[in-house]
């Protein structure tokens, strides 16, 4: 095992009664990188993460994280373990401020025989926000008011509040503008730089090829592709989205 190697996929299956969603997903991530991961509609790449989150474990096939073989059986196994995941939907309350949607459902982590005292909360959040170089307004804004970018950004630090290793981000800049997509691309990058294990699902080629050390392609439920980005171009990228390419494998 590579000293950076962080979590390890090894022969993802999966069936969604007749549908074979995931036949054979291999791939690795390392601490400190962002891994790309792709595909077309279908290609099983939300299968795939739902597996590592623990959401919905693969029927077959092993998840190694720090080299250990790892029970993902519910969010909470993955959450316990490090791996935090960004869905689409951001999972924010819109009704409360940042402070609150930061320390959401774990409001007794940090103290176990009492109520998380706001003080504390809110060093917390500042240290973190501070850490990831997130802007925002004061940290009782309701979310609601916040930009798509300010929103996503809430999110991520979230996810990195609690001892995590591994962060999952699922399309994170799919609905933002230009400077709000530089900003969140910026904060991917940040992670990685911090150490921490990034995976980022997305279609865009741009983003790819701006904060990705490693790219991993599926087609079909099946690890088409994984190399090193310095060794790819789009079009090998796109070539082997499309099935147009049947590279197999690479340097990563
Ligand atoms: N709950 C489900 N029930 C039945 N089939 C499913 C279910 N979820 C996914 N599938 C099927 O599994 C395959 C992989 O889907 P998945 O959502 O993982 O792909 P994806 O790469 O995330 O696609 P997209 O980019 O469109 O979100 C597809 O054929 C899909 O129709």
């Amino acid at each position: 095992m590579s000293t950076a190697e962080l979590l390890s996929v090894r022969n993802l299956h999966k069936k969604y009664g007749a549908v074979t969603a995931l036949r054979n997903v291999s791939f690795t991530v390392r601490k400190g990188e962002v891994t790309a991961l792709l595909g077309d509609n279908g290609a099983g790449k939300s299968t795939t993460i739902k597996a590592i989150a623990g959401a919905a474990p693969a029927d077959s096939g092993s998840i190694i994280l720090e080299g250990q073989e790892v029970s993902l059986r519910r969010p909470a196994d993955a959450n316990a373990l490090g791996i935090q995941t960004v869905y689409q939907d951001l999972a924010l309350c819109d009704n409360l401020g940042i402070c609150a949607n930061l320390f959401l459902g774990r409001e007794r982590v940090l103290r176990p025989f009492g109520i998380l005292r706001d003080v504390d909360m809110e060093a917390e959040a500042l240290r973190v926000l501070k850490t990831l170089r997130v802007n925002l307004p004061s940290l009782d804004t309701h979310v609601s008011s916040l930009s798509g970018g300010q929103r996503q950004a809430v999110a991520i630090a979230r996810a990195v509040l609690w001892g995590t290793k591994l962060v999952i981000m699922d399309e994170p800049t799919a609905a933002l503008g230009v400077a709000q997509t530089a900003e969140v691309l910026r904060l991917v990058r940040d992670l990685a730089a911090q150490g921490f294990g990034v995976i980022l699902i997305t279609h865009n080629m741009h983003n790819v090829f701006e904060v990705a050390d490693s790219v991993v392609v599926l087609r079909l439920g099946e690890t088409v592709l994984e190399a090193r980005k310095s060794d790819l171009t789009p079009e090998i990228v796109v070539g082997c989205i499309t099935g147009s390419r049947t590279t197999v494998g690479g340097a990563a």
